[in-house]
């Protein structure tokens, strides 16, 4: 640098140029601070010249070092420092100066004044001076920096010892949150606490009244027990004396019921003495009865006379009928006489005679079938003589004007149930036939396209069935009831020049009945048999022809088979010709020696019908002339 300045040239020109040296010695001292090894230092030194520089124009920095940016900035740091060194900035020259003095150079420039170019030496012994300055200020710093450093130190640790407090306290702050929350939640328990003493304080009021009503009714009720304890006493004692005479009435009805006992097998054989009494007189009056019936004078044939006279009856006598008229004689001198035709049959009924009075004359037989005997009724007459009328009743049926047969199943039914009292219990079974032109029609199916057959049911006895024939078990009155409807649609009708619903086929109403006593170990089997026999007319009279002609001599053939059938039995003959027609070999069992018959003849009481009349009680006649064996009831032990 000596060799680049030199001493001669003038100071007035080199003014400007002295000044660019300077600066340029002291960018090359602050580029050789920058380069050596130490830098640190010269970097510090070189930022307090720029600190000093600034702080001429810059306001004072604060002195605490805690400032805005405290000891994080460098910068700050330097601040820090510059003000320290800008304080003390005086003192330093002041040195330098005295320092140039003592070594002889040439004394400073006062302030403001600048060195001569040519007085290096005295350059140089100021910036010597500088440099001890610059040492003094570097130490200086250095001991801020260290004390600052210390200071620094001493935050941070004063600053861990904060965050750790800090971190204390968030755990203290931690651990009173979850107090807080626990003594938040122990709140509440304490507050349902509180409502559940409340309400256990509710309880217990309760309670304590409840307990008050039950001890008063405790109270009562001991009372009472007290009072029924008494009544107890009282009552056993009376038991006790009730129980002895108990004993005693026990004792008593033992003998009453051995009694009962003996009574009631003296019932039960005064009933079956009844039964065969009953039984007994039946017979006495004759296995075929025959009761004859005149219908009255029907409101067509009212210009007749209003009594029949060809018909008398004996008021003093109702089984005797008379029929008399008036014919040619073929002897005497008289050319008139009147003939009389006398019959006594078991009962006659007048025209007067009602349904009612009817039944009561055959209800002994019809109670005959409950005791195990087969019984037959039939009806025969000409056309019109009233046979269906008093077997089913008229069409517009009433209950005085009810038929035989709905009559004979209403007390078939209440026997039953009466028997059933004494140990009896039946079973039924209903059947309804035709047999029109000796063909056997089912009447309880519409529309019969089967072949119906008589046959035995087995070679080891008499009875007999009818194949394909409906069997229909029935248990009441009123199921009968509707059979008998259905029958009646069923059954053949045709308009005949006598009758106007003329029943052209014999029509056969079966019930068999199946009792048993199990306590007397008896079975009975019977069958009730109904029969309204087609009309006996003769041919000539009833204007017969084509159908209706076959019609009737099938009616008639098979009625004077009936006949032949009858004949044969009273006549006790060897061979009865039952089989001959479908109808006698149907009733074989009730025209038998094993059953009991009535006929009913019904005769018209109309003078017209006096021949058919007259043949009508002929026939019925020789009937009830017939004695046939004795019947027996279908009983087993
Ligand atoms: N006792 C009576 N009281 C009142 N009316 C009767 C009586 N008997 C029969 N009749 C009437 O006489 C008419 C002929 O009777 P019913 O039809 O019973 O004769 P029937 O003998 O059955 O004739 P058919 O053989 O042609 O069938 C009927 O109108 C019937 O109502």
């Amino acid at each position: 640098m000596s060799e680049k300045v030199s001493s001669r040239l003038p100071v007035l020109k080199l003014g400007k140029k002295v000044l660019r040296e300077e600066n340029q010695q002291q960018r090359s001292l602050k580029r050789q601070c920058d380069t050596s090894p130490g830098h640190d230092l010269p970097k510090k030194k070189m930022v307090v010249s720029v600190v000093l520089k600034q702080s001429q124009a810059m306001a004072p920095i604060p002195r605490n070092p805690r400032g805005a940016g405290g000891v994080r900035s460098g910068l700050t740091s330097a601040s820090t420092v510059a003000g320290a060194v800008s304080k003390g900035m005086k003192k330093p020259a002041v040195t330098s100066v005295a320092a140039g003095n003592k070594t002889g150079m040439v004394p400073a420039a006062r302030a403001g004044q600048k060195r001569p170019g040519w007085d290096l030496r005295g350059q140089l012994g100021d910036m010597q001076g500088k440099v001890a300055q610059y040492k003094g200020k570097l130490q200086t710093l250095q001991e801020s920096e260290g004390k600052l450093q210390a200071q620094l130190d001493s935050r941070e640790e004063e600053n861990s010892k904060l965050h750790q407090r800090l971190q204390e306290l968030e755990e203290e702050n931690c651990v009173l949150q979850g107090v807080h929350a626990e003594n938040k939640q122990l709140l509440c328990q304490k507050r349902q606490m509180e409502m559940d003493i409340e309400s256990l304080s509710q309880t217990v009021e309760k309670l304590q009244t409840a307990n008050r009503t039950l001890t008063a009714t405790l109270e009562s009720v001991e009372a009472s027990l007290k009072a029924a304890r008494s009544d107890l006493s009282d009552t056993k004692e009376t038991n006790s004396r009730l129980q002895q005479k108990l004993a005693a009435k026990e004792r008593i009805l033992e003998e009453k019921l051995h009694e009962i006992a003996e009574k009631n097998d003296d019932l039960h054989r005064c009933e079956m003495e009844e039964r065969r009494l009953r039984n007994l007189v039946q017979e006495l009056k004759g296995n075929i009865r025959v009761f004859c019936r005149v219908r009255p004078l029907l409101s067509s044939e009212r210009n007749q006379s209003e009594r029949p006279e060809h018909i008398q009856f004996n008021p003093h006598d109702s089984k005797v009928i008379v029929l008399s008229r008036t014919e040619e004689s073929h002897i005497g001198r008289e050319k008139r006489e009147t003939v009389r035709h006398d019959f006594s049959f078991d009962h006659v009924f007048q025209p007067a005679a009602s349904q009612g009075e009817v039944f009561e004359e055959i209800s002994l037989l019809v109670q005959s079938s409950l005791d195990g005997y087969n019984v037959s009724i039939f009806a025969y007459g000409q056309t019109g003589s009233g046979k269906t009328f008093t077997m089913e009743g008229p069409d517009n049926m009433t209950f005085g004007t009810t038929g035989m047969i709905p009559r004979a199943v209403k007390q078939i039914f209440a026997g039953a149930e009466e028997l059933r009292a004494k140990g009896w219990s039946y079973e039924f079974t209903a059947s309804f036939l035709e047999i029109y032109n000796e063909t056997i029609r089912d009447l309880l199916v519409s529309k019969p396209e089967k072949e119906y057959e008589i046959k035995r049911v087995c070679n080891s006895n008499e009875d007999l069935y009818v194949t394909n024939l409906k069997y229909v078990p029935v248990t009441s009155e009123e199921e009968v009831n509707h059979l008998l409807c259905m029958a009646k649609t069923n059954r053949s009708t045709a308009k005949t020049a006598i009758n106007d619903r003329s029943s052209r086929s014999h029509s056969v109403f079966q019930l068999k009945l199946q009792g048993k006593n199990t306590a007397k170990n008896i079975q009975c089997t019977s069958v009730l048999s109904l029969i309204d026999l087609a009309g006996s007319e003769r041919l000539d009279k009833s204007l017969s022809t084509g159908e209706r002609l076959k019609e009737t001599q099938f009616i008639n053939s098979s009625l004077c088979n009936l006949s032949q059938v009858i004949s044969a039995l009273a006549n006790k003959e060897q061979h009865v010709p039952y089989r001959n027609s479908k109808l006698t070999y149907l009733l074989q069992n009730g025209l038998g020696g094993n059953s009991k018959t009535l006929m009913f003849v019904n005769i018209s009481p109309v003078e017209e019908n006096f021949s058919e009349s007259l043949n009508s009680l002929r026939f019925a006649s020789k009937v009830n002339e017939c004695v046939i064996g004795t019947a027996r009831a279908n009983r087993k032990l």
